[in-house]
C-alpha cells in the first residue's frame, strides 16, 4: 500500500518539523528536571545512582517523548539498539523477527530508538532514489573511506563520478575480452583436469579464497557496530582500538590518509602495506595490454592518481565484487542443479550459436551474453524481493519470470533491487553481468554438473546458501563437474 506509506511518511516528516517547538520545549524541561534530580542524587547516592537516573531519563524520553514513540514496535526496540543487537547476535533470528514484527504490526515498525523499518517494496525504492540520501554511517561508515562506505551524499557524488566512467563502455569490453575468458579458460580447464581424480576443485585452493573473502568476519563485525552504536562511537575516539578487531587487517591494507578531505574519522597509517604499493607500481608500469588496450587497473591508477585513493577504489573491488560475485555463483549453480530444466533450456540457447567459432570455448562468443534465457539469470534480495505481490511464488527458482512482457512482469523488473537503486547503484552491475553469464555458460556447457553429497548438504540446511554466513557457519558448495565432451 504505498499511498499508506507514503503518508505515514509525511507523518512522520511532520512529527519532526511541525512539532518541534512544542517537543523542545517538553525536552528542555525534562532536561533541567533530570539535572535537577542528578544533583539531589549525587550527593545522596553518588555515581551509579545518577548514572541510573540519567538512564532512567533517557528510556522515558525514548518511550514516550520521541517523534518516534507514535510508530508500534516493542518496547525494548523503542528503548535500546540492544534489542536488535540480542536478535542479530544471541538468537540470529533477525529476519524472521523483522518479518513477524510486520506481520503483528502493519508496514512501519519501530525497531530502534532512532529507527523505523518499512516493508513496503515501493517505498523503499522511492526514498532509496533520494538524491539527498545518507547512508547509516553505523554500519558502512566502519569502512568510511571506501565508495560504498561513503555517507555523505554530496562526497559520495564527487568520487562517483570519477570512478564511473571506468566500470562501463570500453573498459567493460576489453575487461570481457582479454581479463574474463582468459580466466574461464583456466577454469575449465582445471575442472575437466580434477573432475576425474576428486569430482571438484582441489579444496585448498577455494579454502585460501573463501577465507579471505566470504569467511572474512569485517561482515560480523559490521552487524555488531550496526546493532551497537556505543562500539563504533568508541572506535571513533580511539581509532588505534580496530586493530583489536578484524577491521585491523583491512586498515593495515587501506588505511587512508588523515589527510583526505571528506573522513569523518581518519586515523593515521599504522603500518602501510608496502607490498601493495609495489603491485600497484607494477601495474602502472604494464598499462599497455595484450591487445595494446590499456587495462581497467592502468586506467584507474591514471584516473586517480593519489596512490591510497587508488587503493580504496582497488579494495572496493575486491572487498564488494569479489564477495557478490562468489555468492550469487554459489546461489545460481546450486538452483541450476536442482532444476535441470532451466540448464536445458541454457543449453538448448547456447546450441543455437555457431559452435565452429569458439568450440566449446563457448563463453568467448560475445553472443554469450545477449541470450534471452541465459540473460534471465537473477538472484534476489531477502525481505525486499520475496514480497508475493511482485514477485508471484517468491521462493521459486523461476528465471522465466524475467522474460515475461506483460505490465507486472514490468513492474517486476523497476522494483528490482539486485543491484541497488538511486544514487547508490552498483557499479559493478554490468561487469558482474558479464562474469556471471559466461561462467554459467561455461560451466553449463561444459558440464553435466551434480552435487558432490547432497543428502549432507541437505542435513547442513545449505549453509553456503547463506549471503553473509556467521563464524562457524560457512559452507562450501561442493560439486562434481564430469565433462560432457571427450578431449
Ligand atoms: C552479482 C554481483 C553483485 C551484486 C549482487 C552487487 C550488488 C550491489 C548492491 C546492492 C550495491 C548497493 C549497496 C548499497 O546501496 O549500499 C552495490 C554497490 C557497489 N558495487 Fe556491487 N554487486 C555485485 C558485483 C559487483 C562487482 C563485481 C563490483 C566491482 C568490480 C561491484 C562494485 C560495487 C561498487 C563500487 C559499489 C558502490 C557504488 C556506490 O556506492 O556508488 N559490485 N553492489
Amino acid at each position: 500500500m504505498p499511498s499508506d506509506i507514503n503518508s505515514t511518511c509525511l507523518q512522520i516528516q511532520g512529527l519532526v518539523n511541525f512539532n518541534y517547538t512544542s517537543y523542545r520545549y517538553v525536552i528542555w524541561h525534562l532536561l533541567s528536571l533530570s539535572f535537577n534530580f542528578y544533583y539531589v542524587l549525587r550527593s545522596v547516592g553518588g555515581a551509579a545512582g545518577s548514572a541510573f537516573l540519567l538512564l532512567t531519563a533517557k528510556y522515558i524520553y525514548r518511550l514516550l517523548l520521541s517523534p518516534l514513540s507514535c510508530f508500534p514496535g516493542p518496547r525494548f526496540a523503542a528503548c535500546s539498539k540492544l534489542f536488535e543487537a540480542y536478535h542479530v547476535l544471541i538468537k540470529n533470528d533477525w529476519l524472521d523477527m523483522l518479518e513477524a514484527l510486520h506481520h503483528e504490526h502493519g508496514s512501519v515498525v519501530r525497531i530502534g530508538p532512532n529507527e523505523l523499518h518499512f516493508s513496503d517494496h515501493q517505498f523503499c525504492l522511492q526514498h532509496h532514489k533520494r538524491p539527498d540520501l545518507y547512508k547509516c554511517d553505523n554500519y558502512y561508515g566502519i569502512l568510511s573511506y571506501l565508495l560504498g562506505g561513503f555517507a555523505d551524499p554530496a562526497h559520495h557524488k564527487t568520487r562517483k563520478a570519477i570512478l564511473q566512467p571506468l566500470f562501463s563502455g570500453r573498459t567493460l569490453a576489453d575487461f570481457s575480452d582479454s581479463g574474463a575468458s582468459a580466466h574461464l579458460d583456466t577454469l575449465v580447464d582445471r575442472l575437466s583436469e580434477s573432475s576425474h581424480a576428486t569430482g571438484y576443485l582441489k579444496t585448498q585452493d577455494l579454502k585460501a579464497v573463501h577465507d579471505s573473502t566470504r569467511a572474512f568476519s569485517a561482515i560480523d563485525l559490521a552487524t555488531v557496530l550496526r546493532s551497537m552504536p556505543p562500539i563504533k562511537m568508541v572506535f571513533n575516539c580511539v581509532p588505534s582500538l580496530r586493530c583489536f578487531s578484524p577491521l585491523g587487517w583491512i586498515d593495515q591494507v587501506i588505511a587512508p590518509s588523515p589527510s583526505e578531505p571528506g573522513l569523518a574519522n581518519s586515523w593515521t597509517i599504522a603500518n602501510p602495506n608496502q607490498k601493495i604499493s609495489n603491485n600497484l607500481k607494477l601495474i602502472k608500469s604494464n598499462s599497455v595490454h595484450e591487445k595494446g588496450q590499456k587495462s581497467v587497473l592502468a586506467m584507474l591508477s591514471q584516473q586517480l592518481p593519489e596512490e591510497h585513493i587508488l587503493i580504496h577504489a582497488l579494495a572496493q573491488a575486491v572487498f564488494i565484487g569479489n564477495e557478490s560475485l562468489l555468492s550469487n555463483l554459489t546461489v545460481l549453480l546450486h538452483h541450476l542443479i536442482k532444476n535441470p530444466d532451466c540448464i536445458r533450456r541454457i543449453r538448448a540457447e547456447l546450441d543455437e550459436l555457431d559452435v565452429g567459432l569458439y568450440g566449446h570455448r563457448i563463453w568467448r562468443d560475445p553472443k554469450v551474453i545477449r541470450l534471452k534465457y541465459l540473460t534471465s539469470l537473477s538472484f534476489t534480495l531477502k525481505l525486499l524481493e520475496h514480497d508475493p505481490t511482485l514477485y508471484p511464488e517468491p521462493l521459486k527458482f523461476k528465471p522465466e519470470r524475467w522474460l515475461e512482457t506483460n505490465p507486472d512482469s514490468a513492474a517486476m523488473k523497476r522494483s528490482s533491487v539486485t543491484f541497488g537503486t538511486g544514487t547508490r547503484t552498483c557499479l559493478g552491475q554490468f561487469i558482474a553481468h558479464q562474469v556471471l553469464r559466461r561462467t554459467v555458460a561455461a560451466l553449463v556447457y561444459n558440464f553435466s554438473m551434480t552435487f558432490a553429497d547432497e543428502l549432507s548438504d541437505e542435513m547442513g540446511g545449505y549453509t553456503y546458501l547463506n549471503t553473509y554466513p556467521k563464524k562457524g557457519h560457512e559452507g562450501y558448495l561442493k560439486l562434481h563437474f564430469p565433462p560432457r565432451f571427450s578431449p
